[in-house]
């Protein structure tokens, strides 16, 4: 099976800065893949580069064994590749419900139609209450988002990009400010996304990464320094030196809570 996203020795050059560097990853279909390395090793540009809010100086960006690079962000979105951000996107004074069928309807291009009774649009509605309720948010539908706990923010900033009905979903720190206690319950609704949407995602939180990733890419000094599953990862002593005397230690609790 091709795999669902792939680079090719991608780079980016900002001025003198080599930000990326002869990056080859690959997201396998239905991947849960976590993006790790510390502070400022490119992986937010990474993250840029395949929805393609930036462009590569060097290599190539496959999707599904197409070749990619030059497609503007809207034509990858239209192809199936969402993101999310490390700061919150939302609208506080909207609810979860009309935030999602408002995203729906931008991907049913219903945009302009708004004159029209929503009611109207009940299978919209529908729709959204179903992915609401994917998410653990239904019942939480007409609260005002600004009222929500930030990890229900965050949730159901993941049911916007869902909404686009994504095959790939980017996810740049999903649970960045999220209390610990709730962040868990975030990752559980990522890992519980349906099978066939290849997820990757940046986290900081070591003991997340282990528990909630298939396979980890190891992103140093915008370079891959390794990749592999959980276990591979943990024990590589290349990734210890990395992340020892960092902020984010921690892999060695990773490993013994994954
Ligand atoms: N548009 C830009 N112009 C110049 N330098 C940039 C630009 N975007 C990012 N950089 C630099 O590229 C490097 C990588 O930044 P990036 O945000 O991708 O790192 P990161 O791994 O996501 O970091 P963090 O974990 O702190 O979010 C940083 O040194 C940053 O200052």
């Amino acid at each position: 099976m091709k795999p669902a996203l792939q680079t090719h020795g991608l780079g980016v050059r900002f001025g003198a800065f080599q930000a990326v560097n002869d990056v080859h990853l690959s997201l396998e279909p239905g991947a849960r893949q976590a993006l790790i390395g510390p502070n400022g090793a490119g992986k937010t540009t990474l993250i840029n580069l395949l929805t393609g809010v930036i462009k590569p100086t060097a290599g190539r960006i496959e999707m599904d064994g197409q070749d990619i690079t030059a497609f503007t962000a809207d034509r990858r979105a239209r192809m199936g590749l969402a993101r999310t951000f490390q700061i919150n996107t939302l609208f506080p004074s909207l609810t979860p419900l009309l935030s999602v069928v408002l995203a729906i309807s931008e991907r049913e291009g219903l945009g302009a139609v708004w004159w029209r009774p929503l009611t109207r649009h009940t299978a919209l509605f529908d729709e959204a209450h179903a992915l609401l309720g994917r998410l653990k948010l239904d019942a939480l539908a007409d609260v005002p988002v600004g009222e929500l706990a930030y990890g229900k923010q965050r949730l159901l900033e993941i049911a916007l990009a869902m909404a686009a009905r994504p095959r790939i979903l980017l996810l740049d720190e999903p649970a960045a400010g999220v209390p610990e206690d709730e962040s868990g319950e975030l990752f559980e609704a990522i890992a519980e996304l349906p099978q066939d949407i290849s997820v990757l995602f940046i986290e900081h939180d070591m003991k997340l990464v282990f528990r909630f990733s298939r396979r980890i890419s190891v992103l140093v000094a915008g370079q891959i320094l390794t990749e592999g599953t959980p276990a591979e990862i943990g024990a590589d002593p290349r990734v210890r030196e990395v992340y020892l005397g960092h902020a984010h230690a921690g892999i060695h609790a990773g490993v013994a809570h994954g």
